[in-house]
């Protein structure tokens, strides 16, 4: 019997953390939480890029555990906003915002823009960092439009504004299982998974 590759999520979001073990395991990956350690640091996310962050997330645990670990920047870039709030996504209504704060404050920010210059996407950037190896990245983005007002339950963040239009719903409303077919999420975990098959 084959051993699974055990891999700690570096993230502190339990909406990534069951994302990941949903699609760790179709890799027949197994993830491990931080929470099952103790005294792990901090993870100070003063980069200014995604791929910035996510490199601090995983190489800063990997080498505290010495174990493999995922690292996860995420967020979202609205077009009519330049772009905003990208790697200020979590932060975006202040330091200890909540998720729904942060998306009431884009829909405030939104008010009156028309629905074609809602577009937006999710942009999630990934890194497997091992000890004694090069960390390996791997991105993808999702393409949405911000809804007027939320929909739906599922997910996190910013999923009830994240309106899909081929599928006429928001990331909120769709099965957790459908969201990691489609997701920047799934997508870059897709590529990571291409970029370490390329490297053997
Ligand atoms: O699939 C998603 N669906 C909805 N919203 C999402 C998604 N993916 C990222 N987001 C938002 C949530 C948060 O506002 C920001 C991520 O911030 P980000 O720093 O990467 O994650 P976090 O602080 O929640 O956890 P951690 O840093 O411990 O991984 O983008
Ligand atoms: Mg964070």
């Amino acid at each position: 019997m084959s051993e699974r590759k055990k891999v700690v999520l570096a993230t502190r979001n339990k909406g990534k953390v069951k994302e990941f073990n949903s699609l760790f395991a179709e890799l027949g990956w197994e993830g491990i939480s931080l929470d099952a350690f103790e005294g792990v640091p901090e993870v100070v996310e003063d980069g200014d890029t995604f791929e910035a962050n996510a490199l601090k997330k995983a190489t800063t645990i990997a080498t505290y555990l010495n174990m493999p670990a995922v690292g996860d920047d995420s967020g979202l870039e609205v077009d009519a906003l330049g772009g905003r709030p990208g790697v200020y996504s979590a932060r975006y209504a202040g330091e200890h915002a909540s998720d729904e704060q942060n998306w009431r404050k884009l829909l405030d920010e939104l008010r009156g823009v028309p629905a074609q210059q809602r577009t937006a996407r999710f942009r999630c950037v990934l890194v497997l960092a091992e000890p004694g190896k090069e960390p390996m990245v791997a991105q993808g983005t999702c393409e949405g439009v911000i809804a007027e007002a939320p929909e739906g339950t599922n997910g996190f963040g910013y999923d009830p504004v994240f309106y899909l239009p081929d599928k006429g719903v928001t990331m909120a409303q769709l099965p957790p299982e459908e969201k990691n077919r489609i997701s920047h999420r799934a997508m870059a975990m897709g590529n990571l998974l291409a970029a370490i098959k390329r490297q053997g």
